[in-house]
């Protein structure tokens, strides 16, 4: 399904002006790419401009749907827009047959992701999650050595982002509105979400990250990056249960911070029969010293998890190389190095029958709703939410089923598998 001259993979980019940047540039250096079309939503030079100036030849559009109009033109696409349009041009896509690399977390709904990994699987086409951390030496070399048994079976693991929400401008919605500039297509970046008046800043671009409308918080910004390894790690696939501690909510923006406990069936990677997993987020966080098993000297440092282990733990920064230690000193023994792969042109690769993506959408899937049930959660503190995940059934708090999924625009509802 490459119809590229000379096998060329021909990519489409949809939304290009953030992330989409880079993923469109890093796709873009493999030889065997072609850049044929740009979709953004903001026509200004920093967004829209800086792409259409490297790829001129690419057809342009400032709505996905018209480019999915367009369906023979291309292969693959990108999805590197806000995540609340993550699965809806996902979805399309997958239905048009064209292989997909989507920014993370993969949805913005439970629902969206289960109905990610059906549609993968379904069309048969080649996918890839953006956390291109999975790919880094770093976060490989973790997880090898955690498969190793450089620590024993895994006990608990704690992880965390302490990093202060930037996108917090405000805490609660503000009023008024002001013109939409002309270089952008208000509407389409509202896309499925409910309709609501412009204003400069408090949304578009990044800040979107502050709305439930939009986002899922600083656990749904960094929780499929920071969790991946320890998902690859331990082999996990679902929670059995989830419980947050998280200051109230107004429903319209996401908490400053939060705590949630999720539980794991046990694999062959951990101790028992369970295991548990916390997550931390809030400006300053980090877990605990005293479960963590690390000397004192060591310092935990602005994001990333620490595995307790029956023989030790290892500390796995955020985008830094682990360390382990054993009976609470470091370990003799050095890690063996695992080298990179390329996380982006592994994927136009795949594409094209020449390599395996590492972040399918049968491993993005069940992470991206385990990061989202500790987002529903967190909407619930206090509660215990139980996940039967083969029925998708959340029980433990009367609302908890509903926030699987969410309302749809009025004619912008996705079509489900
Ligand atoms: N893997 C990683 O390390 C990172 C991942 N991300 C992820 O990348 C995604 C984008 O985030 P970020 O770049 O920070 O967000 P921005 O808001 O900065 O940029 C989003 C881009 O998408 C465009 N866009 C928005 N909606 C649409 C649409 N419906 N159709 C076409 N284009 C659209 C935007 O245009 P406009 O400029 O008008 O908004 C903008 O160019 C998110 O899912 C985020 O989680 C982000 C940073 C790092
Ligand atoms: O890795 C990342 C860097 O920060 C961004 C903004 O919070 C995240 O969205 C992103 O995933």
């Amino acid at each position: 399904r490459v119809a590229g001259a000379a096998g060329k993979l021909r990519v489409a980019s949809v939304g290009c002006g953030g992330k989409g940047w880079s993923d469109l540039v890093n796709t873009a250096a493999s030889p065997n790419v072609d850049v044929v079309a740009l979709c953004d939503i903001d026509e200004s030079k920093d967004h829209f401009g800086r792409a259409s100036e490297k790829f001129p030849q690419a057809k342009r559009y400032t709505d996905w749907r018209r480019l999915l109009d367009d369906a023979a033109s291309f292969d693959a696409v990108i999805v590197s827009t806000p995540d609340h349009m993550h699965a809806p041009i996902s979805l399309a896509a997958m239905q048009l047959k064209k292989h997909v690399q989507c920014q993370k977390p993969l949805t913005h709904t439970v629902h969206e992701a289960r109905q990610m990994q059906l549609a993968a699987k379904k069309y048969d086409v080649v996918t890839q999650m953006g956390n291109q951390i999975q790919s880094h030496s770093a976060y490989r070399t973790a997880v090898a050595a955690v498969h190793a048994g450089a620590i024993g079976k895994v006990r608990e693991v704690h992880s965390w982002q302490g990093g202060s929400p930037t996108w917090r401008l405000v805490d609660d919605r503000p009023a008024g509105s002001e013109p939409v500039p002309t270089t952008i297509h208000w509407d389409e970046w509202l896309g499925v979400a409910p309709e609501r008046p412009y204003l400069p800043k408090i949304y578009h671009a990044f800040n979107w990250r502050n709305w439930l409308d939009f986002s899922n918080g600083q656990l749904g910004d960094f929780g499929c990056h920071i969790l991946d390894p320890v998902f690859m790690a331990l082999k996990l696939t679902a929670p059995t249960s989830i419980r947050a501690d998280a200051p109230p909510m107004n429903k319209e923006v996401w908490p400053k911070s939060e705590t949630v406990v999720y539980e794991f069936p046990g694999t062959d990677i951990t101790a028992g029969k369970s295991v548990r997993v916390t997550w931390y987020d809030g400006a300053k966080v980090v877990p605990p010293r005293e479960t963590l098993g690390l000397p004192e000297s060591v310092k935990l440092g602005g994001a990333g998890s620490v595995l307790v282990g029956e023989k030790g733990s290892m500390l796995i920064p955020h985008v830094a190389m682990p360390t382990h230690y054993i009976d609470g000193k470091p370990a003799e023994k050095e890690l063996p190095v695992v080298e990179a792969r390329d996380h982006y042109v592994s994927w136009a690769d795949a594409c094209r029958g020449e390599d395996k993506t590492t972040s399918h959408f049968d491993y993005a899937s069940p992470l991206t709703e385990t990061v989202l049930l500790g987002t529903i959660a967190a909407r619930l503190p206090g509660s215990v939410l139980k996940w039967d995940s083969a029925a998708m059934k959340l029980t433990g708090a009367a609302e908890a089923q509903a926030m699987l999924t969410k309302p749809y625009r009025k004619g912008w509802e996705p079509t489900w598998i």
